[in-house]
């Protein structure tokens, strides 16, 4: 089937390899005209496991095209809308202008018989206010809403095996027959399809992303009070986690949640059930945004106490500026934050990371970065471990100790084995361990 995904970023460009992995003939529309010549190349314009041999293939079998000219994607069938919905500067609610500039741009070029499928997480009622827009510029073109659950790190994989494929279609239209036959692929091997209305499609999303915000923040909680009582966590989390009614994953307390969707999508959805008048049934989420934040502080707290009551002209080491691992997205990112925080209390940074330092810098140039990680090591007075990539995760206590000036080591995730990095005679701090 002839597809569209407009919008290639760190959705988009994994969506479009992948329907041309699937066999669909795709192209790619972004307005960035030095994303689109990667992207034509064969190349990714961000870190993402696999994604490179994807689009290299995509491409080189003639599937997969990118364009900036929304006019070339005219006579695709099915349009998948992926363009960025981040937070308004001035408030928590979602800003959709790429999403009304993308639909103002399609609906002049697409038949009748188009399906324009929304793939961007919005507020609930944008959907229905896209198919309105649309019907009354005189178009039959359909609108479908399909949330995206990927995970980066793991977005091809997520991409071609979802758990669940969930359609938000209206009554009656042609929309599911159009999707499953996009998706025959992964639906042919038993992944789960629920068909829902345009609010539940919506609703579904924000609400996964709200769910699991919840739940890093819930332990997070448990770890502030952890620390108080000297409990472990980490025991804590396992202990709990045995219950299949909980599940363990997710529960790994540190220094809370970043990125590009949870922090945002926690906000927008307080917004949006503020304006419909329901602010109290989504209440705890500003607790859970604060209890996250608060951890990004608890940090900043916890090196000024090791470090004597002052970080100032101190040598902190930060290990990872991007908001997880396998990624180089600094979105949001807590380690960023951490390694800017301290920057501003005159301490002497070294700010490493394995691939996020290039967009880091785009944020936050005041910073000192520094890409070999021995010499970001080197005379350290504090290391900080802020983003659980292997290779901090596999640092040798030792080997660590003989670059460092002074061995305290605070881990901003739980990853590290505090035995092995006490009898290499570290001083070890957890968050909530
Ligand atoms: N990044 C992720 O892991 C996931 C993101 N999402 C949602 O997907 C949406 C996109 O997120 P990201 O890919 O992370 O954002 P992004 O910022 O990486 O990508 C958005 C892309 O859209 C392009 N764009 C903006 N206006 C355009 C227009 N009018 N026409 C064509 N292209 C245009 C931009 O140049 C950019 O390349 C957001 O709503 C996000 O919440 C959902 C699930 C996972
Ligand atoms: O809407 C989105 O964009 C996506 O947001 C998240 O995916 P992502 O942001 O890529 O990464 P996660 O693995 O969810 O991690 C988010 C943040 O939570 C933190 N985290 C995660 C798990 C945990 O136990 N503790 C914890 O602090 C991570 O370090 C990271 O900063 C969701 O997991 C995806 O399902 C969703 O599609």
């Amino acid at each position: 089937m002839k597809i569209s995904v407009i919008g290639c970023g760190y959705l988009g460009a994994v969506h479009a390899a992948a329907m041309a992995k699937l066999g669909h003939d795709v192209i790619g529309v972004d307005t960035d005209p030095l994303k689109v010549e990667r992207l034509s190349r064969g190349e990714a314009p961000f870190f993402e496991p696999g994604l490179p041999e994807l689009l290299r293939e995509g491409v080189a079998s003639g599937r997969l095209r990118f364009t900036t000219e929304i006019a070339d994607a005219g006579d695709a069938r099915v349009h998948f809308l992926a363009v960025g919905t981040p937070q308004m500067a001035d408030s928590d609610a979602a800003d959709l202008r790429f999403v009304d500039a993308a639909v103002a741009s399609l609906v002049p070029v697409i038949p009748d018989d188009a399906v324009v499928v929304g793939k961007s997480t919005v507020p609930v009622g944008t959907a229905a206010s896209i198919a309105e827009r649309i019907r009354a510029a005189g178009s039959g073109a359909e609108v479908a809403w399909n949330p995206e659950f990927l995970r980066e790190g793991f977005a091809v994989a997520d991409t071609l095996t979802p758990d669940r494929i969930v359609y938000g279609v209206p009554d009656g239209g042609r929309a599911v027959e159009v999707l499953d036959e996009v998706y025959a692929g992964p639906l042919a091997t038993g992944i789960p399809r629920l068909v829902t209305d345009y609010a539940t499609a919506e609703l579904v999303k924000t609400a996964a992303n709200a769910f699991l915000a919840t739940k890093i923040s819930f332990i997070n909680a448990m770890a502030e009070i952890a620390e108080v009582v000297g409990a472990d966590v980490t025991q804590l989390a396992d202990a709990i986690g045995h219950d299949a009614r909980i599940g363990r994953r997710f529960l790994n307390a540190g220094i809370g949640f970043g990125g590009g969707c949870l922090p945002k999508d926690i906000r927008a959805f307080s917004a949006r059930a503020e304006e419909l008048g329901r602010a109290e049934s989504v209440a705890f989420l500003r607790e859970v945004d604060a209890i996250n934040l608060r951890r990004r502080e608890r940090v900043v707290e916890l090196a000024t106490q090791v470090l004597g009551g002052s970080v100032y002209r101190k040598r902190i080491v930060v290990l990872g500026l991007t908001f997880k691992p396998d990624s180089d997205d600094v979105r949001d990112s807590p380690g960023l934050d951490i390694a800017a925080r301290l920057h501003g209390l005159g301490a002497l940074v070294a700010a490493t990371d394995p691939q996020g330092i290039e967009n880091a810098r785009v944020r936050h140039p005041q910073l000192p970065y520094e890409a070999d990680l021995d010499a970001a090591l080197s005379d350290a007075d504090l290391v900080i471990l802020t983003t659980e990539w292997a290779e901090y995760r596999g640092l040798d206590p030792e080997h660590v100790g003989e670059l460092v000036a002074g061995p305290t080591i605070i881990d901003g995730r739980n990853v590290l084995d505090p035995e092995a990095w006490r009898s290499a005679g570290f001083e070890y701090v957890g968050l909530g361990r």
